[in-house]
């Protein structure tokens, strides 16, 4: 089981472009075409079936929406951090 994370914590180890927001962080992608961001879904899906950690993902007409939290802890953890930077480096790959 993972330790939550401090605020301060949080803070000092987001990827860029990543927020807090309340026991979340999230980040919004923005896609040209629909289907872009479908795949990009089903790209980020695949990185959490392989951590077992599992965000909300939220698909909009131009873009995806990433809110992780580690449900079993109730707060953002280690886990959290390392699936934003796993999803970093797909949508930059
Ligand atoms: C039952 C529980 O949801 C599972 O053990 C795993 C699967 N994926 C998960 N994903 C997230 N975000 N938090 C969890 O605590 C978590 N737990």
């Amino acid at each position: 089981m993972a330790d939550i994370l401090s605020d301060e914590e949080i803070e000092a180890q987001l990827p860029a472009e990543w927020a807090q927001d309340d026991d979340e962080i999230v980040r919004t992608y923005e896609f040209d075409d629909y289907l872009r961001g479908v795949n990009f879904a089903q790209m980020v899906g695949e990185i959490a079936e392989s951590q077992f950690h599992h965000p909300e993902i939220i698909i909009r007409y131009s873009e995806v929406e990433i809110r992780l939290t580690s449900h079993e802890e109730g707060g953002i953890t280690d886990d959290d951090i390392e699936m934003a930077e796993l999803i970093e480096s797909e949508r930059n790959a």
